[in-house]
Parts: structure tokens; sequence; C-alpha cells
């Protein structure tokens, strides 16, 4: 599959409709949105790989159910402090626009902290996904991995989802150019400067959140980095060439610089 193949993938809703409601903890009993199909991890960047179970999910959900995404924050990388250089793919307010444009009516986005963290698999499945959320449906790659030191995976789950009432489907493994999709390659890609490597992973340009910082406009901080450079950008209503400093600063090549808010970054162009 070539890098910069776009997704076909239409929207549930229709657009414009993409309200996303943001829930931390628990559903209340009578809660529409409870018995809806929920895909589970982090979801930093929405890549090819989370398209295939958001594309499980739509089959099983059809028209009657709800479709829910989990994403903690902070993110389990920040918490256990495994980056040691800004990693996000997304700002909280770029994934929650990426996902209520996506149709999900809901993102689940408990705070990752040391009591979250030590939930077991069953306390979590039970706990978190029967008791607080009421999922009808779970949806995992075949590689998730869940609970107090990682110790759930796709078996325990299945097997939890049985004796608990609630499905499970395992979507295997989606790779491009014989490598698996994740948002550790698209980090990888952006660090490397390979915006259309980057951008053929996500299947849209990156979208991210520029903002003023001393009296400059630069990339959001806990944002991923792609080197210095001259990048081609849209800006919502043009596409425009930016310089990236090394710190994250964004200049305009010509003319005065793009206000605060969301960039694309469409390619690298020195
Ligand atoms: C309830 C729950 C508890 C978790 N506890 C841990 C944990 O103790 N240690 C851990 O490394 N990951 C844990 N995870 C998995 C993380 O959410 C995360 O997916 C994983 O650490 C991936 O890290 P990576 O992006 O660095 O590969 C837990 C997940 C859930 C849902
Ligand atoms: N390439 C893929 N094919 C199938 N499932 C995937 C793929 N990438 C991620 N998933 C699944 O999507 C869910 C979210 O995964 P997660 O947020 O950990 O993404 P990731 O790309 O693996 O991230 P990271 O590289 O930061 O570890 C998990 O259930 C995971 O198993």
């Amino acid at each position: 599959m070539a890098w910069t193949q776009p997704i076909q993938h239409e929207p549930r809703q229709p657009a414009g409709h993409g309200r996303l409601r943001h829930v931390a903890d628990r559903l209340p009993a009578s809660d529409p949105d409870r018995g809806a199909v929920l895909l589970l991890g982090n979801f930093d960047g929405f890549h090819r790989g989370h398209h295939a179970l958001l594309d499980a999910a739509e089959r099983i959900a059809g028209e009657d159910l709800p479709l829910g995404v989990m994403s903690c924050e902070p993110h389990p990388r920040s918490f256990f402090r495994r980056a040691d250089c800004p990693f996000r793919l997304t700002t909280p307010t770029t994934k929650a626009h990426r996902f209520a444009a996506l149709g999900f009516d809901y993102v689940f986005s408990p705070i990752f902290d040391a009591a979250f963290a030590s939930l077991t698999p069953a306390e979590f499945a039970h706990g978190v996904l029967k008791q607080g959320l009421g999922v009808s449906h779970a949806v995992i790659g075949d590689d998730f991995r869940f609970g107090r030191s990682r110790a759930g995976d796709a078996d325990l789950l299945a097997r939890l989802g049985r004796s608990l009432g609630f499905g499970v489907t395992r979507v295997p493994e989606i790779s491009a150019n014989a490598r698996r999709c994740s948002s550790s390659q698209v980090r990888a890609f952006l660090r490397a400067g390979d915006i259309r490597a980057a951008n053929g992973l996500l299947g849209t340009p990156w979208l991210v959140e520029a903002v003023a910082s001393g009296g400059q406009l630069a990339l959001s901080p806990t944002l991923c980095r792609p080197p210095a450079g001259l990048y081609l950008c849209w800006t919502g209503s043009a596409a425009r060439q930016l310089h990236l400093s090394a710190d994250g600063v964004v200049t305009a090549d010509q003319g005065a610089s793009p206000a605060a808010g969301l960039l694309r970054f469409l390619d690298r162009l020195a």
C-alpha cells in the first residue's frame, strides 16, 4: 500500500453533526449511551490500524448502537514517563476534533493515574466496562494489553466479556509496507521530517494546534516535533509555506504569520 493512499472512510453521521460527549468516569443507569460499542486503547492520532477498529465497530453497531472510543488523559506514556521528548500526535483539542469528525458519540477519557493503572484486568472489565459504561461490545487490536502491569491481553478480555455479558471483537494487525501501523511509527516519520509518510499512515494530513507563546506562534509544547525546516501547511483558508524552528516556533516564509489555531502539515519543502 502506498503511504499516500487516502482513507476511504465516510463518517457515520452527516458532516456537521459531530457532537462529541466526554465521559470521564461512568454513565448513569438509564443513559442512552450505555450499550455502546467501545474501541479500547489510546488512539493518539487515528491511523489506519485504528480505522480498521472503527470499521469493525460500525458494522457491529449498525444504525442503532452508540459508538464510543477510549482515550486516557494523560496519555499512559506520560504517566509512566516513558517518553523523554514531546511525543503526542494530538492535543486534547485536536483529538476531540478528530473523534467528532469520525462520528463517535462519546470519548471515554479516564484520568490515567496510579489508581487507574493499578486496576486488574478483571476489575477493569467488570467495574469500568460492564458496571461503569454498560458496554455491549468492545473492539480491540490483537495486541491490546490492559490492566496492572499490562497483565491482560485479547484472549483474557474475550473470556471476561463472555462471563460478564459483552462481546469482544479482535481486529488482526493492519500493516503498511511490511510495518505495523502504529502511533509510534507516525511519530518516527514526523521526527524524521517525512510528513508524507506520516500522513499516509494517518490517512489525513497531520492536524496540530499552534499556540501563542512569548509573542510568537509555536506548536503546542506536548506535540511531537518535526525537524527545523520549511513546511507546506494548510491554515484553514490557504496553503502556506511556514518555517518551523528546532524549538517549535512557526513563522511565515512570506507575509504575516498565521493566527493561533489548527494547522495541517501537508509536506516538507526544505
Ligand atoms: C486499567 C488499565 C491499567 C493499565 N495499567 C498499566 C500498567 O500498570 N502498566 C503499563 O505499562 N500499562 C498499563 N496499561 C496499558 C496502558 O494503557 C498503555 O496502553 C500501555 O502502557 C501502552 O504503552 P506504550 O504506548 O508505551 O506502548 C493499563 C491499561 C488499562 C486499561
Ligand atoms: N496496526 C494495527 N492493527 C490492528 N489494531 C491496531 C493497530 N494499531 C493499534 N491497534 C489497536 O488499536 C487500539 C489502540 O491502540 P494504541 O492506542 O495503543 O495504538 P498504537 O498505534 O499501538 O500506539 P503506540 O504506538 O503509541 O503504542 C488497540 O486496541 C490496539 O490493539
